[in-house]
């Protein structure tokens, strides 16, 4: 599935659900940025020096933004990040896969041979091979999501449009417990007069990763998005076309003739279809090293499917599962006694599982276009099944049961 160019970015704002049109002209978006914020919000607990280098206003010619690249229901992988081809420093390899390019990251005056992968150093008179081992890094991928939302930035980090809504929520998170599980956050940024929220490549300290987006909740829309599809319905013809392509019976006689669903509907609806109602949690996506790409899961729901998903994504390989229950169970924990969590309602909010072939393996929560705060002192369990105006999400429950799920996975220590 790869959504259209000109779907909208999504960002809830602070109680209010904004989406951000790429055709939304960029004077209007640059100066609610600036209205809101700082134009450069720095926070330097990832790291404290680099912060001082982000670029101020329009981008300089230190950076290079990439073409995000999104996998495809096709199950054929996305489009390269091409850019990785003008990276300072860079030079990829052979762009027959997608997904087989590499950086390299040497200095001094030596370059690059594509073909044997080794480091060539110049000398005045002579050209000496030298055994050096070059460290390859691959490209950025984006599994599923907006098109158009990312840019990849220097020194593996990552541009995603700006959402106030995402930004106040890394702010806070930064100084959280939960800052081990997110993406480091440098603040604001401008690039071609778009603003951008920066944050780390989880992907960038991995070889060739093999990633998995779960989005993680009971619910997928906000209640604010309830409330205004009740005062002002907006009927969706895209979601209408979406929702035929996976099951031409799935719309009423009136949606038949209108041609069109309502947002919330279509989101509900993919929840049913998808374990999202029954379990708190569904699989987006999958992009395996070999540059596979499956974003066709939608009809996945039963905990069998599920279990051959995940087999599949670790290749049966039990000490990543281990690793990712470990690393589940610590969030877990740490969710239970975050002062952000208890304070939010995290809605279409994912975790991002990254391995690779060294066996190195992580878990991080991302996108937070809509985790919205709570009216102070109100608090969030995420465990208490939803009814229109608690505001109960069902993260926690949706992790318990992919707890519960890799336990029965995995043969009894
Ligand atoms: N910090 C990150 N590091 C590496 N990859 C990331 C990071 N953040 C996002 N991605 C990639 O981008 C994809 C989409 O991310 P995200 O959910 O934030 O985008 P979105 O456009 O807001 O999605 P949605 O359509 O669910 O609202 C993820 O599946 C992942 O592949
Ligand atoms: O995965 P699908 O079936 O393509 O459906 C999209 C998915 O639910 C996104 O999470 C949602 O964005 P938000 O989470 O930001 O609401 C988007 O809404 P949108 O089209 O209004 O952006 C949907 O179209």
């Amino acid at each position: 599935m790869t959504k259209t160019p000109d779907s909208p970015a999504p960002c809830a704002g602070m109680g209010d659900v904004h989406h951000s049109h790429p055709e939304e002209p960029v004077e209007q978006l640059s100066r609610r940025a600036r209205v809101a914020v700082p134009e450069l919000v720095v926070t330097c607990e990832p790291s404290v020096p680099e912060c001082d280098h982000i670029p101020r206003g329009p981008c300089s010619g230190s950076h290079h933004p990439d073409e995000e690249s999104i996998c495809s229901d096709s199950g054929l992988s996305g489009s390269p990040a091409s850019s990785l081809a003008l990276r300072k420093r860079s030079i990829s390899s052979s762009p027959a896969s997608s997904f087989e390019e590499c950086e390299e990251d040497f200095s001094g005056s030596s370059e690059y041979n594509q073909s044997s992968g080794e480091a060539l150093t110049k000398s005045k008179n002579m050209v000496n091979w030298s055994p050096v081992t070059v460290k390859k890094r691959s490209p950025w991928v984006q599994v599923v999501g907006h098109a158009g939302n990312f840019q990849t930035w220097s020194d593996g980090r990552l541009l995603k449009k700006y959402c106030e809504c995402e930004q106040q929520c890394f702010l806070q998170l930064m100084s959280d417990s939960l800052r081990p599980f997110v993406p480091g956050y440098y603040g604001v940024t401008q690039h071609e007069e778009q603003d951008y929220n920066l944050m780390d490549d989880l992907l960038a300290e991995f070889d060739s990763p093999c990633i998995m987006d779960c989005k993680m909740g009971s619910r997928t829309y906000l209640e604010e998005e309830l409330r205004k599809a009740c005062e002002c319905p907006q009927p969706r013809k895209d979601m209408y076309e979406k929702m035929i392509a996976v099951d031409p019976g799935a719309p009423t006689e009136e949606e038949r003739v209108q041609q069109a669903v309502l947002k919330t509907r279509y989101m509900q609806w993919r929840e049913t279809l998808s374990s999202t109602a029954t379990l708190g949690f569904r699989i987006e996506g999958i992009k395996k090293s070999d540059g596979t790409c499956n974003t066709n899961f939608k009809r996945t729901k039963c905990k069998d499917e599920i279990i051959q998903a995940l087999e599949d994504f670790v290749d049966n390989n039990m000490l990543i599962l281990r690793s990712y229950q470990q690393r589940l169970k610590e969030l877990r924990a740490v969710l239970e006694k975050s002062d952000f969590f208890k304070a939010h309602e995290v809605v279409g909010s994912s975790l991002l599982f990254i391995h690779d072939l060294t066996g190195k393996a992580g878990i991080w929560m991302i996108d937070f276009g809509k985790s919205v705060p709570m009216p102070p002192p109100l608090t969030l369990d995420h465990r208490s099944p939803w009814v229109e105006g608690n505001r109960e999400d069902g993260y926690l429950w949706g992790l318990d049961n992919f707890i519960d799920i890799l336990a029965n996975m995995l043969p009894e220590k």
